[in-house]
């Protein structure tokens, strides 16, 4: 792809048909869409372009592009009010000085309490470009649900099929090319356990087989009852013959095409404008601050403040800043909770209670093991696009058919179970187990430099769909656009409790806990495919009983797919901030699209429904837009 194509002339219009805030999954295939249906769109990006960034091209380097100082949002959240419990984690973060950290208990004296580290893409792209490419597709009932809430039948499950449809002509998407895995058997071994483990009978003597046919299985396969089906699939990724591409390609690609698409990135939005003369106030542009690095999260913030601007939408404003940025602009922009707004002498434009509210995330937790050596499908992996690494040689030189481009063309994760807990609230699986050769533990600085360490472990991930807590809050910490948000997710008992909702959702963890420890008992039954022995790190051996593994994930679980911060829901519902059409309650010509809109947290991996979502906004603009020509 060119290098950015904006020229400055294109920098200098000051007004659009549209003009979108975030180009990561709402904001970026919304813009697109708009555009190639020729609408004069303006698309604002707080983050740069990325452009020749291999830490966002490598699917192998997934969990290094985090740490891309360039790229990255440092948001630090609180997984509890009660300090006592919160300072548990290992991954708990206090600042020790200017971007100096330390993690976990006994911290020097002076650090300040900082929570846990949220990673946040901020670039073309959005978060999409450090994500871990993993996609699977939505259950019908996450949209059949927003149907029956708002009795708006276009967000039946039927109809949204079709906007898969068209996210396919855009996204690539295939698995880990399962002949990478013939090149570790002892990798390969703990794959073929877990296959054991999700209740498939593999021979001992000959496992290789049966796990080729399993990793033939997708599991956005449209078989029927696909949501409830239990089994063990190969891990869909969005790449390109082992390169990573999505959202930010689609852009570039939408731009050098010709479509009038505008992007501007390192550009800021701190504020929406209305006028206020009519009946209901309208959105008519924005206010920005243009410069690289300046929301007080990136790492690279300096003392610059950017330069001011502004540009004027015809038509539309769309806010697609994600579940932590787009409460946080709304409320600067005088559309929240009224006495939030006031403490902080925000004029109130709109009294709507519910921005901010609502947070839903999944809950993640690990079973980590380390063998006696290493794996060898990571022999010359260094992780860090220094010419030694000689797996970035490999990924760089040659072309993608068997294995030959090694094993940078994965995310690490080749397959994965989806079970149904006990404990879930639909009868949709709720469980997804995936497992990888990598010491994962969560979130906090640096935490891809020690998950490989060393390249002795092996990890089995469980992640928790459908989960109850709905009790997260995004509030304003100041006035200051530059300011990040206080965020708090009120994990478990600090959360959603009616009907022993915390104690489901922690009972389904523990049975995923208990299915990965499962794996590695099955482990033994394959000595055929070699390896040496390991142990337990976490939980470790001395965590068995059910309170006790349900303390570890208390103390450990992490979430990455924060989302229902501006719900839509019916007039109803007073805590409602979006009607079924994306529209901001209470004003004209202003809409969110990105992971905030859903009134529940959808699906197993959260990226495929905000892609849905943005494409069926982009249906509901573009038929407005020509109804009203
Ligand atoms: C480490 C990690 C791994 C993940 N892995 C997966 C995965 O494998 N599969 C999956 O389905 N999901 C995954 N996710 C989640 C998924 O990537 C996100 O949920 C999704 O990208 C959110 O989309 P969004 O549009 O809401 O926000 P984003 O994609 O974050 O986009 C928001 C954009 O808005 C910009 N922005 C914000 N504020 C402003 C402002 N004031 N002015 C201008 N621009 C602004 C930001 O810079 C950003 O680029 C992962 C998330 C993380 C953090």
């Amino acid at each position: 792809l060119p290098a950015f194509p904006n020229s400055q002339a294109a920098r200098d219009v000051d007004e659009f048909d549209f003009v979108v805030v975030g180009s990561g999954a709402g904001g970026g295939p919304l813009a697109c869409r708009l555009a190639k249906a020729g609408f004069n769109t303006l698309l604002i990006e707080a983050g740069g372009d990325a452009n020749g960034n291999l830490n966002v091209s490598v699917p192998g380097y997934q969990a290094v592009v985090t740490q891309d100082p360039t790229l990255r949002w440092d948001i630090f959240v609180n997984h509890y009010k009660n300090q006592t419990q919160a300072k548990r984690d290992p991954k708990y973060v206090y600042e020790t000085g200017h971007n100096e950290y330390h993690v976990g208990p006994s911290p020097p004296p002076g650090a300040k309490d900082l929570g846990i580290l949220y990673p946040r893409g901020s670039m073309l792209g959005g978060s999409v470009n450090h994500n871990a490419l993993i996609w699977i597709t939505p259950h019908d009932r996450d949209f059949d649900t927003i149907a029956q809430l708002t009795g708006d039948n276009s967000w039946a499950a039927s109809n949204m099929k079709k906007y898969l449809l068209k996210i396919y002509q855009w996204l690539p998407v295939m698995p880990t090319d399962p002949t990478i895995l013939l090149r570790d058997l002892p990798l390969t071994r703990h794959l073929v356990a877990g296959a054991e483990a999700a209740g498939y009978s593999v021979p001992v003597l000959s496992p290789l087989a049966r796990l080729g046919q399993l990793l033939l299985q997708s599991p956005n396969a449209p078989v029927p009852n696909r949501d409830f089906v239990e089994g063990y699939f190969q891990v869909p990724l969005t790449m390109k013959f082992g390169e990573r591409q999505a959202v930010r390609e689609y852009i570039l690609r939408t731009v050098a095409e010709g479509h009038p698409l505008t992007v501007r990135t390192n550009t800021f939005v701190t504020k929406i404008k209305f006028d206020s003369s009519g009946p209901k106030p309208r959105a008519t542009g924005v206010d920005y601050l243009q410069g690289e690095y300046l929301y007080k999260a990136s790492p690279l913030h300096g003392t610059s403040s950017g330069t001011p601007g502004s540009v004027r939408a015809k038509r539309e404003v769309i806010i697609a800043g994600g579940t932590f940025n787009t409460p946080q602009i709304l409320k600067l922009s005088g559309i929240g909770p009224a006495r939030e707004l006031q403490r902080f002498g925000i004029p109130v434009i709109k009294n709507l209670p519910g921005v901010g509210t609502n947070m839903m995330d999944r809950y993640e937790v690990p079973v980590n093991v380390k063998h006696e050596s290493d794996f060898s499908v990571l022999d010359g992996c260094t992780f860090d696009l220094k010419p030694h690494d000689l797996c970035l040689k490999q990924w760089q030189e040659n072309p993608y058919i068997f294995a030959a481009r090694g094993a940078y063309t994965s995310n690490g994760l080749a397959t994965m179970m989806l079970q149904r807990s006990s404990f879930a609230s639909t009868p949709d699986v709720d469980l997804s187990i995936f497992g990888g050769p990598l010491n994962f533990q969560g979130y906090f600085p640096g935490w891809h430099d020690f998950s490989v360490r060393d390249h002795k472990h092996f990890s089995w991930y469980s992640l928790k769909a459908h989960t109850r807590n709905r009790a997260g809050t995004v509030e304003l910490r100041s006035s200051n656009p530059l300011d990040q948000p206080l965020i708090n997710f009120n994990y478990f008992h600090e959360g959603t409790t009616a009907g022993g909702a915390d104690r489901l959702d922690l009972g389904a963890l523990v049975q995923a806990i208990r299915k990965s420890r499962e794996a590695l008992g099955d482990w033994a039954n394959y000595p055929v495919l070699g390896g040496t022995p390991f142990v337990e790190e976490n939980p470790g051996p001395s965590v068995q009983t059910d309170e006790q593994i349900g303390q570890f994930i208390k103390d450990v679980a992490w979430g990455h797919h924060a989302a229902c911060t501006c719900p839509i829901g019916p007039d109803s519902d007073p805590m409602a901030v979006l009607d079924s059409d994306f529209r901001v309650k209470g004003v004209d010509g202003l809409r969110v699209v990105d992971a905030s809109v859903f009134p529940d947290i959808p699906g197993v991996f959260i990226q495929s429904a905000i892609f849905m979502a943005s494409e069926k906004a982009a249906d509901v603009l573009i038929a407005e837009a020509k109804a009203n020509a």
